[in-house]
């Protein structure tokens, strides 16, 4: 039986994990669940899964949740959030949160030497070269990644050494806005902006693919948690899906990991790895309702998230945080209607220009240049 915590319960990948849990009670329990401001849904997952730790947003629902589970202990806000990253019972912990407000609860789960069920992709990129060092001071910690393109390629590497791998090949659906052109993207909707074609997720991921900021972030993390090369990382739009992402060897062959578009997948082998396991939660993909799979370069003219990424990712150092902050806070704005959508780029683009890169030497640089670049960013765009 393996103990789990799940940061961020209530999200798009916390409940998809909660499917998966359910679906094998013999194997895995929950030891610990936080949620952010959704407290009907917490409490609806809380009877259903009787975690022994809880953690919520506001110190107000925290009173709620203590008046109505007394024999549990109830956490909150950001130092809660760290405590249930450090659960002495857990087994593994899954980083489900949106935004890099999940990189002290991993901090901690890596300095208890756990294992990390990383789906919180902003936490690679903006502090990975931390996280990197900190895995090699922690040896028995680990981290399995859940997000579904680096959920594909570690499975396509499972057998081969470091040395052969030669190419990570990130597949993108392209988004919502695919062939569109800059004129047609000036006054796109927030609603039209939401609709992925394939993907049920969070609004920020989901913005973030819009605008292709998602596969940035992802090649940034491909690096941080592969150690592959910028050189050696490209991305491929693929508007169906199916192929998550493929790794090419030193001999050309290409091998790829294929499925239903579906995070249960990647979670629940996140949970079992070494192992696989036949789960009836698990979607299955019939090969022969398959039309056609496609592949073609990114627009970088118009969708700039790619670029700008690679960018940030060969500066280094601080950059990737910039990017990461900068996208964040942008991707807030235009949610609440304040921005218009490629002032997206706009923002990141002057955020990593006026950024003076610094070394990584602790966690503080990053919490630093995290909060300026957030600051910039709203003393700058923001309309209230
Ligand atoms: N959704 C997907 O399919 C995929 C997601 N990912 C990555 O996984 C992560 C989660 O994504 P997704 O599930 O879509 O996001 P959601 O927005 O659906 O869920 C976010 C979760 O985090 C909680 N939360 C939000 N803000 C805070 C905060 N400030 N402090 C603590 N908790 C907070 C929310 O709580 P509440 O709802 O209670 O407010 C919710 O439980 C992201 O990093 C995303 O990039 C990667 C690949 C695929
Ligand atoms: C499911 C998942 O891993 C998402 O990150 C997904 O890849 C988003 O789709 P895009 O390819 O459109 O960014
Ligand atoms: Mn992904």
């Amino acid at each position: 039986m393996k103990s789990i915590t799940i940061l961020g319960s209530t999200g798009s990948i916390g409940t998809n994990a909660l499917k998966v849990i359910e679906a094998k009670k013999e194997k895995f329990k929950v030891i610990g669940m936080s949620a952010y401001s959704n407290l009907e849904l917490f409490k609806e997952q809380i009877e259903k899964f009787n975690p022994k730790y809880l953690c919520i947003g506001s110190e107000k629902n925290a009173e709620i949740l203590k008046r109505l589970y007394p024999e549990k202990t109830i956490y909150f806000g950001d130092d809660g959030l760290k405590l249930m990253g450090a659960l002495d019972e857990a087994d593994i912990v899954l980083t489900a949160i949106s935004g890099a407000v999940g990189i002290e609860a991993t901090v901690e789960a890596i300095k208890k030497e756990k294992r990390v069920a990383l789906a919180n992709k902003e936490t690679m990129v903006a502090a990975g070269d931390y996280i990197n060092k900190l895995l090699k001071e922690y040896p028995k910690a680990e981290i399995i990644p859940v997000d579904s393109e680096h959920s594909a390629l570690f499975q396509s590497m499972q057998g081969s050494r470091k040395e052969e791998v030669k190419n990570l090949i990130i597949t993108a659906s392209g988004g919502t806005f695919r062939g569109k052109t800059l004129e047609e993207l000036k006054d796109v909707t927030v609603e039209e902006a939401l609709k992925h074609p394939n993907w049920s997720m969070g609004k920020k991921i989901t913005i973030d693919s819009s605008t292709l900021v998602n596969k940035g972030l992802e090649v940034i993390e491909a690096h941080m948690l592969f150690g592959v090369d910028y050189e050696n990382i490209e991305v491929l739009v693929h508007p169906q899906s199916i192929i998550h992402s493929m790794v090419e060897f030193v001999d050309n062959s290409i091998i790829a990991q294929i499925g239903a578009p579906d995070m249960k997948l990647p979670i629940q082998y996140a949970f079992t790895y070494p192992e696989r396991e036949g789960s009836s939660a698990l979607e299955r993909l019939n090969l022969k309702t398959l039309k056609e799979l496609t592949f073609s370069q990114v627009d970088n003219e118009v969708f700039k998230g790619v670029q700008l990424a690679f960018q940030a990712g060969k500066i280094g150092k601080t950059m990737p945080c910039v990017f990461n902050s900068a996208n964040e806070v942008a991707v807030e704005l235009f949610l609440k209607g304040q921005i218009k959508f490629l002032e997206i780029y706009e923002i990141i683009e002057k955020a990593m220009e006026l950024h003076k890169v610094k070394e990584i030497d602790s966690l503080e640089v990053i919490k630093n240049v995290d909060k300026e670049t957030r600051k910039w960013v709203y003393d700058n765009y923001a309309k209230d």
